[in-house]
């Protein structure tokens, strides 16, 4: 009897400390990459890698990052681990630039892996990879040229007056004229793009039940879906494609796919033409998904159309109103900023005679400094992610990046480096005035990246940024009241750079 216990009891040991030998092999296997490299590196915990408090919700990336990029001060690069998943983090603004720009070649795909089985809706441009990037980029590139920007205009010009007349009936309804701005612009933000990538007149701006807003807001909300995806792919991809986690919520999904599906047939049924984003996508679908004749690498599926009509919602909503909302915030803190913008605005308007349109944004200079330091005070991405396509040999350097290597630029860290931008946490537009602009370092600004891969809608995002900045700060003046948080707290769990408890802001009306 004692025999056979005995004999049990070391089959069961010697199980056990197999599946454990196992599964910490498994978990520390990826361990050793930066040592063998020669890559300076945060040491790593089994399984969490360097990813243990963000994992638990203790610590936003952006503060992982942060905390990585000033803890090799000095070096041009930096290993680090996101569960088993080795990084490189790049801090040099030269190796960025060559990353980025230079030899793009090497690095064309951002490498975010993505089931399209579970997610068909994720393969928009940001995800597509090359060679099928390449034809939809030059497809869609026509659609956000400043010629059609201009056509567009008048669109948004329609979103904003809607703003405002929202903003004026929510100043009274408060008490003190007190209103947080985070809520009512994300209403503008999502009524211009899904008007433009919808084409559709939405006025979610005056409907507080807007499903339009509804599902766009969900897209951004933090979940233990998106905390669970993103872990599960850190440990290893093959793991994410067992257990089919989706990217977004399957309701806004439905309801993005239906609305454009919808749009797109009833505008090619009744051979209706506008100028906004749609159009675009009707006609890359007649060129690369319906044409016969198309190259295979340059072949879309339908799919494609619909997946890059909800990428650009997704790419162009909340990130355009979580940027105004920084910006009304570091104005109202600012008077002296937030009057001299006034006197450029009054100073063009008479310039313009009373005109305004596309052209007189553009010719708001001190504005675009304002936003410009905005952008590098509160960059909604805090990182550019880049994969490398081929093995790369950085130059005049011993590192070699090795094929399917994963980089992460932590541009947020970037902005906030005091050696680029001294006192970094003031708000100072005048580090973007024509002459201190030609001293910045290339490859230390980067909101909207650099590059072939540079985002599509810089200019389309800054026009809808002036016209609303435009309209608020013409008819009123901003300042701090008893709920504005400051300095500000950021929301740990957010995939953006957004506030914790929303903006609030007193709004002084103006009489002219
Ligand atoms: C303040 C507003 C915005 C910011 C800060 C921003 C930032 C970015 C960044 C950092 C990237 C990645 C660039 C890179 O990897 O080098 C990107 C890509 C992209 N953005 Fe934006 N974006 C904004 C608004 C918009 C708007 C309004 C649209 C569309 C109307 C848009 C559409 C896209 C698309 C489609 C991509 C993928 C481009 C590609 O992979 O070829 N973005 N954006």
């Amino acid at each position: 009897m004692f025999l056979f216990c005995s004999g049990w009891w070391l089959y069961i040991t010697v199980t056990c400390s197999i599946i454990c030998i196992v599964i910490y092999n498994f978990c520390t296997s990826t361990f050793s990459k930066w040592e063998k490299l020669n890559v300076p590196y945060v040491r790593p915990i089994p399984l969490f890698g360097n990813y243990f408090k963000v994992a638990l919700g203790f610590e936003h990336q952006l503060d992982l990052y942060k905390r990585i990029y000033n803890e090799f001060t000095g070096h041009k690069y930096a290993g680090l681990f996101q569960m088993r998943t080795p990084y490189l983090m790049i801090r040099d603004p030269e190796i960025i630039n060559r990353i980025i720009i230079r030899d793009f070649s090497y690095f064309p795909n951002h490498g975010v892996y993505t089931d399209l089985s579970v997610n068909p809706l994720s393969s928009s441009l940001f995800n597509t990879e090359t060679p099928q990037w390449n034809a939809a980029r030059h497809k869609l590139s026509p659609a956000f040229t400043s010629g059609k920007l201009k056509l567009m205009y008048e669109q948004i010009k329609e979103c904003g007056d809607e703003l405002m007349k929202n903003i004026s009936k929510s100043v009274l309804e408060h008490t003190n004229n007190e209103m947080e701005v985070v809520d009512v612009l994300g209403k503008f933000s999502t009524d211009v793009i899904g008007t433009c990538a919808f084409g559709l007149q939405l006025n979610a701006i005056n409907d507080d039940n807007s499903e339009f807003r509804k599902y766009g807001k969900s897209l951004f909300t933090p979940s233990l879906r998106v905390l669970l995806r993103e872990l599960s792919l850190m440990i290893s991809p093959a793991l994410l494609k067992v257990i089919k986690i989706k990217e977004f919520p399957a309701e806004a999904c439905e309801f993005f796919h239906s609305v454009f599906h919808e749009t797109i047939t009833y505008r090619e049924k009744n051979n209706i033409v506008r100028n906004d984003f749609v159009q675009a996508l009707m006609q890359t679908r007649r060129d690369l998904v319906l044409n016969e004749n198309v190259h295979p690498n340059d072949k879309l599926t339908e799919t494609h159309i619909l997946a890059n009509a909800f990428g650009i919602f997704f790419a162009g909503s909340d990130t355009v109103s979580t940027v105004l909302s920084f910006c009304l915030y570091e104005l109202a803190l600012a008077k002296n900023i937030q009057d001299k913008c006034r006197e450029e605005i009054k100073s063009q308007i008479s310039k313009h005679n009373g005109v305004i349109d596309y052209t007189f944004l553009t010719d708001l200079n001190y504005l675009d400094m304002v936003l410009k330091e905005t952008l590098r005070k509160y960059p909604p991405d805090y990182t550019l992610s880049r994969q490398a396509a081929q093995t790369y040999h950085v130059p005049y350097d011993s590192l070699v990046i090795e094929k399917g290597q994963n980089i992460i630029i932590p541009l947020h860290s970037l902005h906030y480096d005091p050696q680029y931008y001294p006192n970094p946490e003031v708000f100072d537009p005048e580090r973007f005035s024509p002459e201190e602009k030609s001293k910045l370092v290339k490859g230390t600004y980067l909101p909207f990246g650099d590059g072939p891969r540079i985002c599509i809608g810089i200019r389309f995002a800054e026009m809808e940024m002036k016209l609303a900045l435009f309209e608020i700060l013409s008819k009123f003046e901003l300042e701090p009241c008893g709920k504005t948080d400051i300095p500000l707290k950021f929301n740990k769990k957010a995939i953006m750079v957004m506030p914790e408890n929303g903006i609030w802001l007193k709004f002084k009306e103006i009489f002219s």
